[in-house]
């Protein structure tokens, strides 16, 4: 099956500057998978992201998208004007305007039904999460794509969250990628997780990553117990050719460590 993103050797640039961001960067994600993208504060999550998105630019490699691409997108920060009064009905209408009907219909997908009056100013953390994801979910997406998610909600809410994403790919068949600091919890939802630094230190089934030495030296040995807790129940057939902890590591990075 043709991947939705295909990057190879893809180098990024940190904007308006020449110097490296990520290094040779191979990814791919194909239709109906889960990827979640691990790393530490500035290891190059979100400009890995971007660069796939093609908001980012190359230094070298390319990036291809196939062009049945429908991307539905939660960015990491959503600058919110509070001079500027805002429902969440009409967030729902921009930049597209939706109808009433679609509208109730995706927050109630969500689990924040009947919040359409409500100011986006007075939404709790997880609620507006909700939204941004109703938003992301509007026009048929079939590549949600998720920077941080969760942020700002409290572990049930971080729990809820990733079950109503499964609930979501299972419904739409949509792919999902995501990037997140949630360790454990990420790791259920996910079929293949990739672990960041400058370059691709590691990457494979949650299973696999957690036990590779290079993810072990970023985040540390703990939690095996509970992300045998949090084991993801595999329904379905991937492709996992590329599951192993492979040639990264052979590189010397000046950043690991
Ligand atoms: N708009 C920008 N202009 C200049 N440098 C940037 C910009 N965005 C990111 N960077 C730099 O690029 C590097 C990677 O940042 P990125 O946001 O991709 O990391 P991240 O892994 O998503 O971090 P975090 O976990 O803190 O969100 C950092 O050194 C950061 O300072």
């Amino acid at each position: 099956m043709t991947p939705f993103i295909r990057a190879e050797a893809a180098t990024i640039l940190r904007p308006g500057s020449s110097s490296v961001v990520l290094e040779n960067i191979d990814f791919q994600i194909a239709p109906q998978e889960i990827v979640t993208v691990l790393g530490p504060n500035g290891s190059g999550k979100s400009s890995l992201v971007r660069a796939l998105l093609g908001h980012m630019p190359l230094a070298s490699g390319r990036i291809s998208r196939r062009a049945d691409l429908r991307i539905g997108y939660v960015p990491q920060r959503v600058q919110i004007d509070t001079a500027i009064p805002m429902t969440v009905r009409r967030f729902l209408s921009l930049p597209r305007r939706i109808s009433d009907q679609m509208a109730a219909q995706v927050l109630a997908r969500t689990g924040v039904e009947g919040l359409q009056t409500r100011q986006l100013t007075q939404l709790s953390g997880g609620q507006f999460q909700r939204v941004l994801l109703a938003r992301a979910l509007l026009h048929d997406p079939n590549l949600l794509v998720l920077d941080e998610p969760t942020q700002g909600l409290d572990q049930p809410g971080i729990v809820a969250f990733y079950k109503l994403i499964e609930e979501v790919r299972g419904e739409t068949g949509a792919a999902v990628l995501m990037v997140s600091h949630d360790l454990l919890v990420v790791m259920r939802a996910s079929d293949r997780v990739i672990c960041l630094n400058g370059h691709i230190c590691c990457e494979g089934t949650p299973q696999h990553v957690s036990t590779a030495p290079a993810y072990r030296a970023l985040f540390g040995a703990g939690g095996d117990g509970a992300l045998a807790l949090y084991q993801h129940r595999h329904d379905h057939d991937h492709d996992h050719s590329d599951d192993g902890c492979h040639g990264h590591h052979a590189h010397h990075h000046s950043q690991q460590g």
